[in-house]
């Protein structure tokens, strides 16, 4: 029998690849996420920028695109075209800023956390405005998965590119490193006196003495992360617009869940009045609809999602 000194190695959250160092593959697996420095190039990033820029100016028209803006804009008397973009979700049908999801630098890494089967669920570029003085720039402590009916939850994992220099003044993203072990927790709107964006949850009991890191970023470095791990990002104190791209991955073997009778149950309503508002349908399409008809295969197999 083999005696083992120090902890037994359970990896639970990697799976098995020729890409990760071990270091790697037990910093993931302890802390619930891994920073890639200088992943993806200036030039794809050039042009993922241009791309959104023509969405700005509605030179483009893409299907499906949700595009929003802060709060506080968006409660304000400006001109309509003024108003800047913080974001745009759902961008599955633009080819440009999609080619993302499928560069193959990223999926290498993807598959190392949820295997060679491999669904783009959840596409989003962040335009993280300068604050306008009431701290709605900032993103609450939350975990991804309380968005996401579809399990097991280790087989999901974001990629977050940025798109330019993040740091603690331009609002780069704060983890709490381990969280991904616990369990999800409930999510509401955060108390702010200025104001939340809409569906921008967070952690219920948030506790402001956590220890925390703060993920600085140049253009280029892309973050893999669990959905269990809390995370958020501080408020934008510059001038400048901070620019990431996102995209959410799942094993194309996942399997949708009721979230009826859970903690999710907020947010699902939530969707499903925007939905029906949107596109003026019923009851008759679904929360878990919402995901499968969003979600794109890139690699490998579509399973059961
Ligand atoms: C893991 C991942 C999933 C985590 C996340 O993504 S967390 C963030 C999730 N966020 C979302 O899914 C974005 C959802 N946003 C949207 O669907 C849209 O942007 C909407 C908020 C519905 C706005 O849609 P839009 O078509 O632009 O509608 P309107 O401009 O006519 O506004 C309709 C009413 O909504 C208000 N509104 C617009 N933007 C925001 C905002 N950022 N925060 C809070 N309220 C907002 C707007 O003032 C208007 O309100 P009323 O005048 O009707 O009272
Ligand atoms: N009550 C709360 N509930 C949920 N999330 C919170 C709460 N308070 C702060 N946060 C989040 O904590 C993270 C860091 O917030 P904030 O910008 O205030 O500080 P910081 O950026 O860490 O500090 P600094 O601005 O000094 O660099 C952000 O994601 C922010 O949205
Ligand atoms: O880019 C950011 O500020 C974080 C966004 C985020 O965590 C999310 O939308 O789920
Ligand atoms: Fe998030
Ligand atoms: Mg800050």
């Amino acid at each position: 029998e083999t005696v083992s000194y120090g902890h037994p190695q359970r990896l639970r959250y990697t799976l098995d690849n020729d890409l990760l160092t071990p270091e790697q593959r037990l910093f993931y697996e302890e802390n619930g996420f891994l920073l890639i420095r200088n992943l993806v190039s200036k030039q794809d990033i050039d042009r993922f920028r241009g791309e959104f820029e023509r969405i700005c100016r509605q030179e483009i028209k893409v299907p499906g695109l949700v595009v929003m803006r802060d709060v506080a804009i968006a409660k304000s008397e400006f001109v309509p075209d003024q108003r800047a973009v913080s974001k745009v979700q759902d961008f599955q049908e633009d080819p440009e800023l999609f080619r993302y999801c499928s560069l193959p630098k990223i999926l290498k890494y993807v598959e190392c956390f949820i295997g060679p089967n491999i669904m783009a669920m959840h596409t989003m570029l962040i335009n993280k405005p300068p604050d306008a003085g009431k701290k709605t720039s900032r993103h609450p402590m939350h975990q991804d998965l309380h968005y996401f009916p579809f399990r097991p939850v280790d087989r999901i994992v974001c990629a977050w590119t940025a798109m330019e220099t993040v740091n603690r003044q331009n609002g780069c993203l704060v983890v709490l490193p381990g969280s991904h072990k616990g369990t999800l927790q409930e999510h509401d709107y955060p108390e702010w006196e200025g104001g939340v964006n809409k569906m921008y949850h967070g952690v219920r009991d948030y506790d402001p003495e956590h220890p925390r890191v703060h993920l600085e970023m140049e253009k280029g470095d892309t973050v893999f992360f669990h959905p269990l791990l809390i995370h958020g990002s501080g408020m934008n104190q510059t001038q400048g617009f901070r620019k990431a791209i996102s995209c959410h991955y799942a094993s194309g073997d996942c399997y949708y869940i009721d979230v009826k009778g859970t903690t999710q149950e907020n947010i699902e309503k939530e969707v499903k009045e925007i939905i029906v508002r949107r596109h003026a349908v019923g009851d008759e399409l679904t929360f878990k609809d919402t995901w499968a008809i969003r979600g794109r295969l890139v690699q490998g197999e579509r399973i059961s999602m």
